[in-house]
C-alpha cells in the first residue's frame, strides 16, 4: 500500500560527507517509486549538533559547508541546519517531528507560522502548494488540517532514512529510548539501506517492536554495494593518502584548505597543482 507523500530525512555526523550518504537517497527514492510504495517529494540531510561529541566530529559550519559542496548538483536533497542551531544535541524523534510539523504547517498555512519565511530545507514541491493539493486522494484524512484549511490536504510524512548500521544501533543499551523508537518507527517510519555486515531483516524479526511495525519499515537492498564511510575518508586523509572518488573533489579540497582530519598543507598544494 502506498505510504503517500514522503520526505526522506537522514540524520548523522557527515564528518565528512561521502558519496554513500547521498547515494542512499537516490537508491531509496527509486525503490519506493518503482514499487509504488510512496511518492518521495524531497530529501533532507540533518547534520548532528557539535555537542553530540562523536570522535572526529568537526564543527557544524564545516560539515554543512562540505554537504553544500557535495549536494550542489542535487535537485531534491536539502540540508537542514536546524539541529546544529539548537542549544545542544537533539534526539532524532524530536528532529523528525519538528521537520514534519513545519512541512505540514507550511502546507496548510496554519496561523502560527503565517509570518514564517520558508526554511531553506523545505522541499521545492512543498513550496508549490497548489500543485501539491490538486487531485490527490487522502490516505489518512486529518480532519484538523482540513478544517483549518478548508481544503483537502494530503499530509506529508517525514521518514528516517538510514543505513542498516544505524538500525542496529537501536539495540545499543541506553542509546535510544523505547518511547522514541516506538514513535520513530510507528509514526514516521524507516527506510533502511543495506550495509555490509548487517542483516536488517533478521534484526527486525528479532525485535518485537520492529516486528510489530514491520509494515512501516522499508528495507532497500543496495546492489551496488559501497562501503565508503566517513571513517574511511578520515583515515586516508590523516595518513596523507588519496580519498579521491570516495567523495566529491570539492569536499576533499575544502577539508584540505581547512586542515580538517589531519590533512596537511602539502596535500592542499597537491590538490591545487592538479586542479
Ligand atoms: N556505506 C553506507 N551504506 C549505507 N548507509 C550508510 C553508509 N555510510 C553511511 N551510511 C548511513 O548514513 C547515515 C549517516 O551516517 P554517519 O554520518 O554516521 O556516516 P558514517 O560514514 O557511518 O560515519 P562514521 O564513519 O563517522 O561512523 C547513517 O544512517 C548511516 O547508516
Ligand atoms: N536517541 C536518539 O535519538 C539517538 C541516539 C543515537 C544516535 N542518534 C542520531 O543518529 C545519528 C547517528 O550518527 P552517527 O552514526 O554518526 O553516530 C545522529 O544524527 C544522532 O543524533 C539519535
Amino acid at each position: 500500500m502506498s505510504q503517500g507523500k514522503v520526505v526522506l530525512m537522514a540524520c548523522g555526523s557527515f564528518s565528512p560527507p561521502t558519496y554513500m550518504h547521498l547515494r542512499m537517497f537516490e537508491i531509496a527514492k527509486d525503490y519506493l517509486h518503482s514499487l509504488g510504495l510512496a511518492n518521495v517529494i524531497g530529501g533532507i540531510v540533518s547534520p548532528v549538533h557539535d555537542a553530540y561529541g562523536k570522535k572526529d566530529l568537526v564543527a557544524a559550519q564545516h560539515r554543512i559547508a562540505m554537504l553544500k559542496l557535495a549536494l550542489r548538483s542535487s535537485t531534491w536533497i536539502k540540508i537542514s541546519d536546524w539541529e546544529t542551531q539548537q542549544n545542544g544535541w537533539t534526539r532524532t524523534r524530536i528532529s523528525l517531528q519538528y521537520h514534519q510539523d513545519i512541512i505540514n504547517r507550511f502546507l496548510t498555512n496554519i496561523s502560527t507560522i503565517d509570518d514564517m519565511d520558508a526554511p531553506n530545507w523545505l522541499p521545492d514541491d512543498i513550496l508549490n502548494v497548489n500543485n501539491m493539493n490538486s487531485g490527490n486522494s487522502i490516505d489518512e484524512p486529518d480532519n484538523l488540517m482540513e478544517r483549518l484549511n478548508g481544503n483537502r490536504v494530503e499530509r506529508v510524512t517525514v521518514k528516517l532514512l538510514c543505513g542498516a548500521d544505524l538500525l542496529e544501533s537501536f539495540a545499543t543499551p541506553g542509546l535510544w529510548s523505547d518511547e522514541d523508537l516506538e514513535t520513530i518507527v510507528g509514526r514516521h517510519g524507516l527506510v533502511v539501506v543495506s550495509r555490509a555486515g548487517s542483516d536488517p531483516g533478521r534484526f527486525i524479526y528479532e525485535s518485537d517492536m520492529l516486528y510489530k511495525h514491520r509494515n512501516n519499515v522499508t528495507l532497500v537492498t543496495n546492489y551496488i554495494a559501497n562501503e565508503v564511510s566517513s571513517t574511511v575518508i578520515r583515515r586516508l586523509v590523516r595518513r596523507g593518502e588519496s580519498a579521491k572518488y570516495l567523495t566529491d573533489d570539492a569536499v576533499l579540497a575544502y577539508l584540505r584548505t581547512h586542515r580538517l582530519y589531519g590533512a596537511t598543507s602539502s596535500q592542499t598544494e597537491a590538490v591545487a597543482r592538479c586542479s
